[in-house]
């Protein structure tokens, strides 16, 4: 399927168009996380490919600021490190690159918000399943379909799309609807 450009910008707006519907969800999201870093925790994001930039990238509006000036606050990108990736990678398998890191790093009370648009990678999923056993809060963020991880997490925010860049595009959008949510209620 060949499609020219006036047809994939009209394909965005279109599911730009349907993302206010998520608002409850994201609302509940931005309150876990909120509740999370106000009593100290840390916030630990993780997914593959473009999600792996997207888990990056809001990572770093924590860390760093968003829109306003404040401190820093704890969050954490679980696909970062090289080392750790390929030591994880190689020697225990890429399913489970995450959660090692989470069973490392995790603690009771934190959150892990997975990006992923099929809901059925299984690093993915299997970092949710380390994170409840040592009661992490856990976010999914997903396509309509949603997958086994939205099925298994605490908070499922399905987006409405099939198209992984679609749905990828609404990802941004809902973290950063998010992260500018926490930022005013910790303010
Ligand atoms: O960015 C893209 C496509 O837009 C790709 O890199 C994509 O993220 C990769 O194929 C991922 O492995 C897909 O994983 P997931 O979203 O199904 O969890
Ligand atoms: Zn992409």
């Amino acid at each position: 399927m060949t499609r020219c450009a006036a047809d994939i910008l009209a394909a965005q707006v279109a599911s730009f168009s349907r993302i206010a519907g998520l608002a409850p969800e994201v609302d509940q999201a931005a309150a876990m996380v909120t509740a999370a870093l106000a009593a100290g925790h840390t916030v630990h994001f993780c997914g593959n490919g473009g999600s792996a930039a997207d888990a990056q990238h809001l990572a770093a509006e924590f860390l760093g600021r968003f829109l306003a000036e404040r401190a820093a606050l704890p969050a954490h990108a679980l696909t970062t490190n090289s080392s750790t990736l390929t030591a994880i990678g190689n020697d225990y398998g890429f399913d489970e690159v995450f959660a090692r890191q989470i069973r490392g790093l995790g603690r009771k009370g934190d959150v892990l918000v997975g990006l992923s648009t099929s809901g059925r990678s299984r690093n993915v999923i299997a970092a949710f399943e380390a994170a409840r056993r040592m009661g992490l809060s856990t976010i999914a963020l997903t396509g309509a379909t949603g997958g086994p991880l939205a099925q298994g997490a605490d908070l499922a925010i399905r987006v409405p799309a099939d198209e992984t860049p679609r749905i990828q595009e609404m990802h941004i959008a809902v973290g950063h609807a998010i992260c500018e949510l926490v930022e005013a209620a910790l303010a």
